[in-house]
C-alpha cells in the first residue's frame, strides 16, 4: 500500500506506511524514495498531484524519523533530503558509505560547496562552453571574513565597482542567509555583518532566469527581479539598502509585459551546455541557476546564485517531471541488476 495523505493542521502527513509494508513494497520491486524535509518544504513538493502520478507507477514517499538510525528504517532505493544543519549531513554521509546501492540525493559534500556563495560560483566562468550561443560570466566579487571597515580598500585593490551586493557568505536556509544589503559606497561597507561576499551589482533589465534542473530535465521561467541602477543613481545615492525578495515569488513573469530584448530566454545550447558542466563539477542532480543578461547585451549572461533542491512547486509541470526522473532511476537500477546476475550466471 502506498501512505495516504492527510491534512492535519494544513499540512500534509505521508509518514503511515509501516516498515512491513516498505519492505513488501521493496520485494515487489517498486520503488521507495524516503525523504528528510523540512515541513515547508514537505508542504510545497509532496503534493497530492505528485503522490497520485507516483502511485500510479508503483513509487512510494515514506517519511524518514529522524529520531532512529537510518539504516533500521526502510530499505530505500533513494533518499531524498533537505534540512538544515552539519549533524544531518553526517547522518547521510555515513548512509552512503554503508548503503551504496542507495541513491543519495544529493552527496552532502555536494551540497555544501554550493551552501558557500564562494565556491559556489568557483570554476563556471572557465567552462569550456564554446559553441553555445553566448557567454557565462560570474560577477566579480570578493569575501570579506571579518573587518568591514578596511575591506574598501580591498575592494578597491580588487577592482570592484560600486553598488556592491552584499550577500551572507553562509547560505544555511535561515532567512538571515537570505538577507541581502546593496552598498552604493566605500563609508557604508562599515554597516555590514561579515562574514559575506560582496559582489558587482549587474544591470540586467529587472528580469531574472530561473532555470531548474532535475537531472538530466531543464526548464526555464522568468521573475522579476531589481531594476538597473542608472549613473546617476551612482553618483548621488550613498548608504546600504536591503533587498526585497522579489525574485522568489511565486508566480512567473508574463512574457508580454516585457521588452523581448530584456524577456527572451537564454539561448537553449547555452543552458544545455551550463547544465551538463555544472551538474557534473557540483555532483548535483537537483539544483536550480539563477542566470541573468546583462543589460545591453543579446548574449552575455551571469551566474549568480545556485540553490540546492529549490522550488520545484514553482516549476511548472515539476510533478510528471519528477515521476519519469524517479522512473528512470528505478529501470538504471533494475538494468544495473540484471547486468550483475547475467554475469554471476556466465
Ligand atoms: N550581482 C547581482 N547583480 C544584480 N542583481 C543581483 C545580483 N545578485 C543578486 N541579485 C538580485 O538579488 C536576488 C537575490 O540574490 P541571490 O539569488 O544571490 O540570493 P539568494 O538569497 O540566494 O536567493 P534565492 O532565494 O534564489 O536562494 C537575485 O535574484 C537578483 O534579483
Ligand atoms: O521557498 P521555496 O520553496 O520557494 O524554495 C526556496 C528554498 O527554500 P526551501 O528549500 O526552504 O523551500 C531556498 O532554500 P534555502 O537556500 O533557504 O535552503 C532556496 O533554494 C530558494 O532559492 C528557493 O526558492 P526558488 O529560488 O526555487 O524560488
Ligand atoms: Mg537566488
Ligand atoms: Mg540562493
Amino acid at each position: 500500500m502506498v501512505p495516504q495523505g492527510n491534512e492535519t493542521d494544513g499540512e500534509m502527513v505521508l509518514d503511515t506506511t509501516t516498515f512491513e509494508q516498505v519492505q513488501q513494497q521493496h520485494q515487489q520491486n517498486k520503488l521507495v524514495v524516503g525523504y528528510a524535509l523540512t515541513s515547508k518544504k514537505k508542504k510545497s513538493f509532496l503534493q497530492p498531484k505528485l503522490e497520485v502520478l507516483a502511485r500510479k507507477k508503483g513509487i512510494s514517499f515514506v517519511s524518514i524519523d529522524q529520531d532512529k538510525p537510518l539504516s533500521e528504517q526502510g530499505p530505500f532505493d533513494v533518499v531524498l533530503h533537505k534540512l538544515l544543519g552539519n549533524e544531518w549531513h553526517e547522518v547521510i554521509e555515513d548512509f552512503e558509505q554503508k548503503h551504496p546501492e542507495v541513491t543519495v540525493l544529493d552527496p552532502p559534500r555536494a551540497i555544501q560547496r554550493i551552501y558557500n556563495r564562494q565556491s559556489m560560483l568557483q570554476g563556471i566562468a572557465d567552462l569550456n562552453l564554446a559553441d553555445c550561443d553566448g557567454m557565462i560570466c560570474v560577477p566579480k566579487q570578493m569575501v570579506v571574513l571579518k573587518d568591514t571597515t578596511s575591506s574598501a580598500d580591498e575592494v578597491a585593490e580588487a577592482g570592484l565597482k560600486f553598488p556592491l551586493v552584499a550577500k551572507p557568505l553562509l547560505v544555511d536556509g535561515t532567512a538571515k542567509s537570505h538577507q541581502l544589503f546593496l552598498a552604493y559606497d566605500r563609508l557604508s561597507l562599515a554597516e555590514l555583518e561579515p562574514p559575506l561576499v560582496l559582489q558587482e551589482f549587474v544591470n540586467h533589465g529587472g528580469v531574472l532566469f530561473k532555470v531548474f534542473v532535475v537531472g538530466d530535465v531543464i526548464k526555464v521561467v522568468r521573475r522579476f527581479s531589481l531594476p538597473n541602477v542608472s549613473n546617476c543613481e551612482k553618483a548621488k545615492v550613498a548608504g546600504v539598502f536591503q533587498f526585497p525578495r522579489v525574485s522568489s515569488a511565486a508566480a512567473s513573469v508574463d512574457k508580454s509585459d516585457l521588452d523581448p530584448r530584456v524577456a527572451e530566454l537564454p539561448p537553449k545550447p547555452l543552458l544545455e551546455g551550463l547544465v551538463r558542466e555544472l551538474r557534473n563539477r557540483l555532483g548535483l542532480r537537483l539544483f536550480n541557476i539563477d542566470i541573468i543578461r546583462e543589460h545591453g547585451s543579446t548574449d552575455v549572461f551571469y551566474v549568480i546564485d545556485i540553490n540546492y533542491f529549490p522550488g520545484y512547486g514553482k516549476m511548472p509541470d515539476y510533478e510528471q517531471v519528477f515521476i519519469d526522473f524517479f522512473v528512470n532511476l528505478a529501470q538504471a537500477k533494475h538494468n544495473k541488476r540484471q547486468s550483475v546476475k547475467s554475469g554471476i550466471e556466465m
